[in-house]
């Protein structure tokens, strides 16, 4: 059997009387797209900043490549090669999208220029240009600030900053939510995509069509907990928003990796 890339076993976290996640489990293949779904409030976002470092857990363990690994701080989850795209994006919006690909991470020149402050501008620009190709994002200026651009270049370039840096793992938080048919048709070819070099893509979404158009696995939390994970070939929508709502229950179809063959 293929060891999940990432995995959490009875993951809980209390906020007041709220129990976000309540003894969840969650797993992802290399090479393979699981949506994370849920009703607003089921504990999906809460799921992603704990797999992500941004946000510490009561109990609960988390596996990277079968390992037990510590993520309370973002650098863990990137020096492992987790990287998440966040709904607002956080990108720096009176920067371009060069400078936002290397914010934090700029690659200075040698000596004692490089102490002084000077960066290998052409070199990050052509990467930048390569990477934003290579995932077939249109961005038509690499030099404006990105934040005179449209939501969907934004999103483009958030995802592609992503991509870029994440070896392994990638959160998409509704990544798709703001967009208009034509970007949004983009946004999924480049799940495909990312999924394709090998790397797991976790994608959180309320569109139920947007899911099953792209993801392999779904898993589903309601109420903080982990109630059904299914084969996205073999369910269907109204599957899926009865394992949400709580209109289907029991011990939820429980499969393995999707898609065989890309298991480390
Ligand atoms: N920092 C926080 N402080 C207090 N309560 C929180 C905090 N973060 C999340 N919660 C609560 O935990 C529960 C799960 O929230 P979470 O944001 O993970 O849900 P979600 O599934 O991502 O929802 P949505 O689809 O609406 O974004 C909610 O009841 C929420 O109010």
């Amino acid at each position: 059997m293929p060891t999940p890339v990432l995995e959490a076993r009875g993951l809980s976290r209390q906020f007041g009387n709220v129990r976000a996640l309540n003894d969840v489990d969650f797993d992802v293949y290399p090479g393979e797209v699981v949506a994370l779904i849920g009703d607003n409030g089921a504990g999906k976002s809460t799921l992603v900043k704990a797999l992500s470092g941004n946000l510490a857990v009561d109990s609960g363990t988390v596996l990277f490549d079968g390992k037990p690994v510590e993520l309370s701080q973002p650098s863990q989850a990137s020096a492992l090669g987790i990287e998440t795209v966040y709904q607002d994006l956080a990108l720096a919006p009176h920067l371009d999208p060069v400078q936002n690909m290397y914010l934090g991470r700029e690659l200075p020149v040698a000596g004692l220029a490089g102490k002084l402050g000077f960066m290998r501008t052409k070199e990050m620009r052509e990467k930048s240009r390569d990477a934003f190709n290579d995932l077939g994002a249109t961005v038509r200026s690499l030099t404006s600030p990105v934040g005179e651009m449209s939501g969907g270049q934004r999103q483009a370039i958030a995802i592609a900053r992503a991509v870029h840096w994440a070896s392994r793992v990638v959160f998409l938080d509704e990544p798709t939510a703001a967009l208009g048919v034509r970007q949004t048709k983009n946004v999924l070819e480049t799940i495909r995509k990312v999924r394709d070099k090998g790397i797991a893509v976790v994608f959180i979404s309320h569109s139920m069509p947007h899911v099953m158009e792209v993801s392999d696995r779904v898993q589903i939390l309601r109420l903080g907990t982990r109630v059904a994970t299914l084969d996205a070939q073999q369910t269907s929508m109204e599957e899926l928003v009865g394992y949400m709502t709580g209109a289907v229950s029991g011990p939820g179809r429980e499969t393995g990796p999707a898609r065989e063959g890309n298991g480390s």
